[in-house]
């Protein structure tokens, strides 16, 4: 178990997910983790199971070794400045998981000697099945392997350029809607050709999963896999075909492209 304390700003998906996870883990007990937000009442049921919780965000961040920052992005600037007399940029690690706001917006607003460290995780994180990203431009290679070792325990990593951090948010954040969504769909497929609703979603959904970890636990490539399922003049090619016909592949593709657009310019709206 870790013996650092972590405080998380902004308790709402992202930030409630990610502790969760980490307790999941068993990387940290529920006291070592210290969860703000405004309406603090929300977070009763957290504080009975042992977190701390503040709507006091300067006095939350006192006694942490790392801080995780979980705001909306136009909550962000006010944020840090009500923090900013409380931070100790030699003895904290900052994390941020907001979209769009770089390591440089961060350290222009608190102090450059801050190390800050982005990560980008999803929602599954809740269940140790995040795909995080993570970037830094200051960090150290002690402090990035504390990120990643902690981030490891809830899912996998992958250390990425900050360039690419709203591409990441993209693919891998959003990309859970995006696949739920595809899940969905197929359910309601499913529902066409016979099955009841319950029925169908649990068989797509163990489905979409047994196609992940084709991918997952063999290293293959999808058009292999697929070509082991599309037998000649067989349904599957058919189904796969009249999809393709109506922009299934383009309608994900067109789709992540807008998503890593907007991700990018989601700090400079109020
Ligand atoms: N949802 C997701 O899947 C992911 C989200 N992100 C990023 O995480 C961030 C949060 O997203 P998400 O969790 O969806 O948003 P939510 O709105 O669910 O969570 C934001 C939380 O911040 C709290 N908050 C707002 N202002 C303050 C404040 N001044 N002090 C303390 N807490 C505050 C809100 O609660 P209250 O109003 O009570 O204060 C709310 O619970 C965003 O920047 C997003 O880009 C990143 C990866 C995945
Ligand atoms: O929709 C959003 O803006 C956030 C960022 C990634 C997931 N949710």
């Amino acid at each position: 178990m870790n013996s650092n304390k972590i405080t998380i700003i902004g308790s709402g998906n992202i930030g409630l997910s990610l502790a969760k996870g980490l307790v999941k883990s068993g990387l940290y007990p529920a006291s070592a983790i210290t969860l703000t937000r405004r309406n603090i009442n929300s977070l009763a049921e957290y504080a009975a199971q042992g977190f701390q919780t503040f709507d006091n965000n300067a006095q939350a961040v006192k006694n942490a070794d790392i801080i995780v920052l979980a705001v909306l992005p136009q909550q962000v600037n006010k944020v840090l400045d009500e923090i900013k007399p409380s931070i100790n940029p030699e003895k904290q690690l900052f994390t941020s998981v907001v979209s769009g706001v770089t390591c440089n917006n961060i350290k222009a607003k608190l102090y450059d000697s801050l190390q800050v460290v982005r990560v980008m995780p999803n929602t599954s994180i809740a269940i140790q099945q995040s795909m995080t990203c993570f970037a830094t431009d200051n960090a150290s290679a002690e402090s990035l392997k504390l990120v990643k070792d902690i981030f490891d325990t809830v899912g996998m990593t992958i250390q990425i350029e900050e360039g690419l951090m709203t591409s990441a948010t993209a693919l891998c954040a959003c990309g859970i809607a995006f696949f739920l969504r595809s899940i969905r769909a197929a359910s309601q497929g499913g529902v066409e050709v016979g099955f009841h609703a319950h029925d169908a979603l649990m068989m797509a959904a163990q489905t979409a999963k047994g196609a992940a970890d084709l991918l997952l636990q063999l290293a293959s490539h999808p058009e292999h896999e697929i070509d082991k399922v599309t037998s000649p003049k067989g349904c599957t090619i058919a189904g796969l075909n009249e999809m393709e016909h109506n922009g299934f592949s383009s309608a994900m593709i067109k789709g992540i492209k807008t998503s890593a657009k907007i991700a990018g310019e989601l700090y400079t709206k109020e």
